[in-house]
C-alpha cells in the first residue's frame, strides 16, 4: 500500500523539505532530473550517441527539471535539445538558473519542433503546478507533440493531466512512461490520467512526508495482498465465516450464483442464499456447496450468518424492498457487516430514509449508474472526481463506499480512500459486480476487524476490490479479455489466493 498525494500535498511536501529541512530546491531538482535520466538511459542500453532527445520545457519548475535533464543527457554524450515553451518573463527562479547552466554547457536550444526527427520526447511543460484548462499555444504544442513519433516520457505528470482527479484539462500529453517524484499523484491512478501516463515510476528524490500529517489516500497493487493472513490451520467451517447472500429473483438466479461463488473463492466456511423457490433447483445444481433458503423465516437466516450480501439480482418489487429493509435494520442493530449491492442500492435510492440503517459496517458498492441514482449527480460529474465522489458518499452515509469503475475507489467514512491498481477491461462483463459483492463479504467474514492497526471494514473492502481485480487479471491471462466471463473472475480470485499463500 503506497501513499498517494494531491498536487497541493505534493507542493506542501516540496516546500517542507526546502524550507523546514533546509534541502535547497536546486538539489531536489538535480536529483529529480538524474532520476529521469537514469530511467531514460536504461532504455538507451549504452548507445547514447544514437539518441536524439527533445526536452520540451514550460516556464515553471517542471520546465526546470526538463532543462536539467537535457543538460545531463548532453553531458553523457546524447544529442539532446531544449525547446522552451511559454513566456520567458514568467520563468521561476529555478527555471532561470537551469537555463543559465544549460547555456554555460552549450546545450542546443531550438524554436522549431520539426527541425529534426527525435527518438525520445520529454514532456516537462507542466507538473503539479497546472491549475487550469490548457488553451492557445500550449494546446497546439501538446497536440503537435502527440502527433510526433518517438518514445514519449513525461516528467512528474503528463502535461494536461489534473494531478488530483486524472481529468484531461483540455488536452494532455500521451506518455509511454511517466517518472513521478516522491509520491504517486492521485491523477496517475485515476482514468484518463492513468492511461495517459503509460508506465509509472515513482522516483525517490529526497522528499518525504515528515510533517506528521496522516496520509489519507493510498494506492493498492497486487503485492499488497501479502497483507492477507493465511487460513488458520485449526479453523473449521464455522470459524471461517458464514455468509448470507440475499440475492436473485424470478429469472435472475445467476447473480446469486456469482455472488456466492465470489464468497467461496475467498475461503469462507459456509454460504447460504436467500432466494425465491424457483431458483432452488438451478442453484443447487450449479453450486451444491451453497445452502438455499426459500422460506420467509428471515429472522432465522439472519441469526445464522456473520456477514450479509444484500441485493444482487433481487429486483425492485415490494417483496424485495421489504426483505432489504428487514436485513438492513437487523444488521444495524446487531452490528453485522453488510455488502449492499445492485438493486439493494437502487432500492436505497428510492427509500432515502433507509440511510438511517447505514453505518461503518455497511459497504455500498455502486457502479456509476447506481451512484448517480443515489446522489442525484450526473455520471459525467461523478467521473470528473471519482475519489471525491466516493468520499462524499462515505462521509454523508457513514458507510464504506466502493465506487466501481475501470478504476475503483474505496472510501471510508473517516476520509481514508484506496485506489485499486488491479483489474482490466475484460471485467466489463455481466456479473462481475456480483462476484465482487461475494468477495467483499468473504473478506469481512475471513478477517476480523482490528481498528487499532486501521484494519477495519474500509481496509478489507479495499483489499477485496484489489483481490477481485487481481482475480480478473488472472482470468484475462487464462481466457483473454474478450473471452473471460464473470465466473472466471471468481476462479481467478481463488488462484491468486493460492499463489499468495504459497500452498
Ligand atoms: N523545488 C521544487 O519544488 C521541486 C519541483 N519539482 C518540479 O516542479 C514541478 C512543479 O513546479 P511549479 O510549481 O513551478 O509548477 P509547473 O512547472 O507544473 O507549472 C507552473 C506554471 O504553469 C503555469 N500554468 C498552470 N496552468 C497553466 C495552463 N493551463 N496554461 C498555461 N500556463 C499554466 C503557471 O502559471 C506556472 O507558471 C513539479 O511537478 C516537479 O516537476 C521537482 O524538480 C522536485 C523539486
Ligand atoms: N475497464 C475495467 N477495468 C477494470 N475493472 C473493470 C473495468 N470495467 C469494469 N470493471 C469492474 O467490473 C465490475 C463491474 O461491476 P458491475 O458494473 O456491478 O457489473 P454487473 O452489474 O454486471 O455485475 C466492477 O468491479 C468494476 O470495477
Ligand atoms: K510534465
Amino acid at each position: 500500500m503506497k501513499q498517494v498525494v494531491t498536487c497541493q500535498e505534493m507542493k506542501f511536501c516540496d516546500s517542507y523539505t526546502i524550507e523546514r529541512m533546509g534541502v535547497p530546491s536546486c538539489v531536489l531538482m538535480e536529483r529529480a532530473a538524474l532520476k529521469v535520466v537514469e530511467e531514460l538511459e536504461k532504455r538507451f542500453a549504452g548507445e547514447y550517441k544514437k539518441q536524439k532527445i527533445l526536452c520540451v520545457c514550460g516556464s515553471g519548475n517542471n520546465g526546470g527539471d526538463g532543462v536539467a535533464i537535457a543538460r545531463i543527457l548532453h553531458q553523457h554524450g546524447c544529442q539532446s535539445t531544449i525547446y522552451l515553451a511559454g513566456n520567458p518573463d514568467h520563468r521561476t527562479e529555478e527555471m532561470q538558473r537551469q537555463c543559465q547552466i544549460a547555456a554555460n554547457y552549450q546545450v542546443p536550444v531550438v524554436n522549431n519542433l520539426h527541425s529534426e526527427e527525435y527518438t525520445t520526447i520529454v514532456d516537462a511543460i507542466f507538473g503539479v503546478g497546472l491549475t487550469r484548462e490548457i488553451k492557445g499555444e500550449y494546446r497546439d504544442l501538446i497536440a503537435e507533440l502527440n502527433e510526433m513519433s518517438g518514445w514519449k516520457v513525461a516528467v512528474d505528470l503528463p502535461s494536461g493531466v489534473d494531478g488530483d482527479t486524472g481529468a484531461e484539462l483540455g488536452i494532455a500529453f500521451h506518455a509511454d512512461l511517466t517518472v513521478t517524484f516522491a509520491f504517486r499523484k492521485a491523477g496517475l491512478c485515476l482514468y484518463p490520467g492513468r492511461k495517459l501516463a503509460g508506465q509509472v515510476i515513482v522516483a525517490d528524490v529526497g522528499i518525504y512526508r515528515e510533517d506528521g500529517a496522516e496520509p489519507k489516500l493510498f494506492s493498492m497493487e497486487k503485492s499488497d495482498l501479502r497483507e492477507l493472513p493465511e487460513k488458520e490451520a485449526d479453523g473449521n467451517k464455522g470459524t471461517f465465516g458464514k455468509i448470507l447472500a440475499v440475492a436473485g429473483s424470478s429469472g435472475m438466479c445467476g447473480a446469486a450464483f456469482l455472488s456466492a461463488s465470489g464468497a467461496f473463492a475467498t475461503g469462507v466456511g459456509m454460504v447460504k442464499i436467500v432466494t425465491p423457490e424457483e431458483n432452488r433447483i438451478p442453484l443447487q445444481t450449479m453450486l451444491p456447496e451453497a445452502m438455499i433458503s426459500c422460506t420467509d423465516d428471515l429472522e432465522k437466516d439472519f441469526d445464522w450468518c456473520d456477514v450479509l450480501v444484500i441485493g444482487p439480482g433481487i429486483g425492485m418489487t415490494v417483496k424485495a424492498a421489504d426483505k432489504v429493509q428487514f436485513f438492513l435494520k437487523k444488521a444495524k442493530q446487531e452490528k453485522k457487516p453488510v455488502v449492499l449491492d445492485a438493486d439493494g442500492l437502487n432500492l436505497l435510492a428510492e427509500n432515502p430514509k433507509w440511510k438511517n440503517y447505514l453505518d461503518s459496517h455497511v459497504i455500498l458498492t455502486p457502479h456509476m449508474g447506481e451512484m448517480s441514482r443515489l446522489t442525484g449527480k450526473s455520471i459525467r460529474e461523478l467521473k470528473s472526481d471519482r475519489a471525491g465522489a466516493a468520499r462524499a458518499l462515505a462521509a454523508e452515509t457513514g458507510a464504506v463506499c466502493v465506487l466501481k469503475d475501470a478504476c475503483t475507489v474505496t472510501a471510508a467514512p473517516d476520509g481514508r480512500a484506496w485506489i485499486s491498481l488491479s483489474g482490466n477491461a475484460g471485467m466489463a462483463t455481466a456479473g462481475s459486480g456480483d462476484v465482487l459483492s461475494g468477495v467483499l463479504a468473504g473478506m469481512q467474514a475471513m478477517y476480523p476487524e482490528t481498528p487499532v492497526e486501521e484494519k477495519d471494514t474500509g481496509f478489507y473492502a479495499a483489499l477485496g476490490v484489489l483481490l477481485h481485480g487481481a482475480g480478473g487479471d488472472q482470468a484475462a491471462v487464462r481466457k483473454g479479455m474478450a473471452g473471460m466471463k464473470a465466473g472466471d473472475i471468481a476462479c481467478g480470485v481463488a488462484e491468486i489466493l493460492k499463489e499468495q499463500q504459497n500452498f
